[in-house]
């Protein structure tokens, strides 16, 4: 299952294709090839080498749409066994070379703009819009040399802060889709790596340079007709029309607007008062500070004792992505509940009171994920594979910087290819888990629930830094309290949380400072 929803917090640009997906100017692409290329492959002296029926749908969305004008005239004749030269830009229009028919094509594509016009789809439109009022960077991108006359035309050119078209990309001698270069250059040119921006495409070619490209999602549009074509293509999901994908809740707050716990303590604290707290803290980033190597990561001293003195005075947890064994061992302070693998296993304190694992089904495919990633990064220099029971995590931290999308569209790839897993990105790693809807979010409710830790007299308190912890930041947004831990490696993006704090020592002092006004109940 992928969901069609689009996510600021993770998605910081969205790339539309234009033809197709904003504008009705598909099927004016679809009928000047065919006007072209009827009577072209009618007046071919016959050859049982050559294929000369005429020009169809199919053959719209296999050999031409999406790609460059030259690349679509070669690739269909050479579909139909006819190859000929490419040209030159100078050739007239009509001559028998890719630059000649593809000239002739653009005629009669420009006389029916003209017949025409252009007609916006305003579902397309309705989403650009909602991006962009979400902060999220948003961009056009076409195969085609007229794409800036149509979207002036459409009168939405001013909805795009990039645009990467045919002149673009012959100005920077760019390859064409499927190959994944207009579509990085265009998130290059909105300051946005592809493993956090999506791409929404009509065409084979286009879904299929995306998923190379190793961009986060892969949305594909197919108006009329079966999805199928693109997701063989590579889409993750596809839709009949934009207005099926949603976007994150208008609930979430930028980073830069949630105001900081210590500072604004004194507003803040009513949400606590009088309440027991139940402290639900992430490790990685929020208890613990990031260092390269994670197998050397220690929960430092100060900290240690901090939390044994907050265990005395009220319930503790720790819900880390890092294997429960792991975190465990790691953590070490008496009466403390953990969780591991991102929430999916879990137990209580000491043995184990309780306990809850949940993706069972999915441990054969992790195992699969396992061994193909172990070894399609081991040349990736500073790729690091780390298996944990309920989760996988290709970390990137140490990865040059030409090859981290190298690592993402890996593990995009091999999660695609493996029904069993979802794909869910973190800080400098792209991690494997169940495909099933279990989260830290989950998690943190079944705790409370299990253990009786529920009711108005109790305030579930949660700090995370990253963006697996916005799903229990989410979780407890309406009966508890969220705090996010800031880290310059997230910018600006959306978060759940109901304040913010700089680092582990103002959070250890904000948790001491909510622990003594739950005390005076
Ligand atoms: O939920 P958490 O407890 O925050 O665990 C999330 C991941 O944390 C670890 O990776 C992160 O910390 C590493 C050490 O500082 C750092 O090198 C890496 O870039 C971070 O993503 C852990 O290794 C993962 O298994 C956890 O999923």
């Amino acid at each position: 299952m992928v969901a069609t929803s689009i996510d600021p917090i993770r998605h910081r640009a969205v790339l539309f294709d234009v033809d197709g997906v904003l504008t009705d100017t598909a099927r004016l692409h679809a009928a000047a090839w065919r006007r072209l290329f009827d009577p072209y492959l009618a007046g071919r002296p016959p050859s049982p080498a050559e294929d000369h029926r005429p020009f169809t749908d199919d053959d719209y969305h296999h050999h031409v749409d999406g790609k460059s004008r030259i690349d679509g005239v070669l690739d269909f004749l050479r579909s139909r066994g006819i190859r000929l030269p490419r040209g030159d830009v100078e050739d007239e229009a009509g001559r028998e070379t890719a630059h000649g028919l593809g000239g002739l094509k653009d005629g009669y594509f420009l006389a029916a703009l003209d017949q025409h016009g252009v007609e916006v789809f305003p579902d397309a439109v309705a989403l650009v819009e909602s991006l962009r009022r979400h902060g999220v960077g948003t961009a056009a991108i076409s195969a085609s040399r007229n794409c800036g006359r149509v979207l002036e035309r459409a009168g939405i050119a001013h909805l795009f802060g990039v645009r990467v078209d045919g002149v673009v990309a012959d100005q920077l001698h760019l390859p064409g889709k499927p190959d994944p270069a207009v579509f990085r250059e265009a998130a290059r040119r909105l300051g946005v790596p592809p493993s956090h921006s999506v791409v929404v495409e009509d065409a084979e070619a286009g879904a299929a340079a995306a998923r190379a490209g190793g961009f986060a999602l892969v949305l594909g549009v197919a108006r009329a007709g079966p999805p199928d074509r693109l997701l063989a293509s590579g889409a993750d999901a596809v839709v009949s029309s934009l207005d099926e994908v949603v976007l994150a809740s208008p609930g979430q707050r930028r980073l830069s607007e949630v105001p900081d716990g210590i500072e604004r303590w004194a507003d803040l604290a009513d949400r606590v008062r009088g309440r027991r707290p139940v402290l639900l803290l992430d490790f990685d980033g929020t208890l613990a500070p990031i260092r390269k190597d994670p197998a050397k990561v220690a929960l430092p001293v100060r900290t240690r004792s901090a939390l044994q003195d907050l265990v005395r005075r009220c319930p503790v947890a720790v819900i880390s992505g890092r294997d429960l064994s792991d975190v465990r061992s790691r953590v070490r302070v008496d009466g403390v509940w953990c969780a591991g693998s991102h929430g999916f296993e879990l137990a209580g304190p000491g043995d184990g009171s309780i306990a809850q694992e949940a993706g069972e089904a999915a441990l054969p495919d992790l195992d699969a994920a396992e061994q193909r990633l172990t070894a399609e990064l081991e040349p990736v220099a500073g790729a690091l594979v780390d298996r944990k029971r309920f989760a996988l995590a290709a970390h990137y931290r140490n990865v040059r910087p030409e090859e981290v999308d190298r690592v993402v569209s890996a593990v995009r790839r091999v999660g695609s290819e493996l029904p069993g897993l979802r794909v869910a990105p973190g800080r400098k790693v792209v991690e494997l888990l169940p495909d099933i809807d279990w989260h830290k979010g989950r998690a943190v409710r079944w705790l409370l629930e299990r253990a009786g830790l529920t009711g108005a007299e109790h305030v579930p308190v949660f700090a995370g830094d990253d963006h697996t912890d916005e799903d229990a930041l989410r979780e407890i947004h309406d009966d508890g309290f969220g705090i996010v831990v800031l880290s310059a490696e997230h910018g600006d993006r959306l978060t759940w949380a109901r304040c913010s704090v700089d680092g582990t020592r103002p959070l250890l002092d904000l948790l001491s400072r909510i622990a003594a006004t739950g005390e005076q109940r």
